[in-house]
């Protein structure tokens, strides 16, 4: 079953369209990487999935239903949209326990829920009463994932998880993120920077890159592709990502 569904989908700021005929399927548990070079608007069109900006064209399904043009973020979330954002959208003035407390669906549900989660993530525990703002980096991308997790998500956007992060710590997170997925069936959308990382827990991925999608196919199909390992880090225009070389998953679009 597709959890998220988008044909030809443009998204941008403003009058300005950043990354167009975006063609993208996320399937019920599985793990989706999108990757690409600065500003090739990955994360703009993670924002627009989560419906806090309007598409500039195309079409999204998500969880079987069609989402209009216009942004209805709370309408996704009651859904089971969730996103971490980038900055992870913390209340740095609350503490552990309370900016947790605003991710439980309801109260009955939410204690067996609260309890589920910090055996997952047992470090929280001990930090419940500490403010958010006062976490280390790891802690706080934790919180964040906590909190988001929560809410048992169907579809959950996670925005660069690894960023400020050692990679020891990254990857440990994005274990934790992928072991709770397939505990709660939750699928996974993730942009991210550190493609060898992600590239060991994601299903598959697409690439961005010239305003477009120029690859779409396994995380082993990306990993075995030096050129498109390049692309994703340089915006460079490889062969790989042109050309048909070899894969009807490579997809220039161009
Ligand atoms: N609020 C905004 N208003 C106008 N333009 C924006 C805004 N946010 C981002 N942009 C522009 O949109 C383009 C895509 O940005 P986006 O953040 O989606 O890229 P990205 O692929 O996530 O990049 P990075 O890997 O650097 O985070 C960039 O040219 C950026 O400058």
């Amino acid at each position: 079953m597709k959890i998220l569904e988008t044909r030809g989908l443009s998204v941008g700021h403003g009058a300005t369209t950043v990354a167009r005929d975006l063609d993208l399927e996320v399937a019920a548990g599985e793990i989706v990487g999108i990757f690409g070079p600065n500003g090739a608007g990955k994360t703009t069109a993670l924002l627009t999935l989560a419906g806090c900006l309007p598409a500039h064209g195309g079409t999204v399904t998500a969880l079987g239903s069609s989402v209009g043009r216009s942004t209805d973020a709370r309408a996704l979330a009651r859904r089971g949209v969730r996103l971490v954002p980038e900055d992870r959208g913390l209340f740095r003035q609350l503490t552990v326990r309370e900016n947790l407390i605003l991710g439980l669906p309801g109260r009955r549900a939410g204690k067996s829920a609260l309890d589920e989660t910090l055996d997952a993530l047992p470090k929280l525990r001990a930090l419940l009463p500490r403010r958010a703002g006062l976490l280390s980096g790891g802690e706080q991308q934790q919180l964040a994932l906590a909190r988001a997790l929560l809410g048992r998500p169907k579809l959950l956007l996670v925005d660069e998880m690894s960023q400020g992060l050692a990679p020891t710590i990254a990857m440990g997170l994005l274990r934790m993120l992928k072991d709770q997925a397939a505990e709660h069936g939750t699928s996974v959308l993730l942009v991210e920077q550190h493609v060898p990382m992600a590239l060991d827990v994601v299903d598959r991925a697409y690439v961005f890159g010239h305003g477009r999608i120029m690859f779409s196919g396994t995380a082993s199909e990306l990993a075995g592709s030096p050129d498109l390992l390049a692309a994703v880090y340089l915006g460079a225009d490889s062969k790989a990502a042109r050309g048909p070389a070899g894969g009807s998953s490579l997809n220039p679009n161009e």
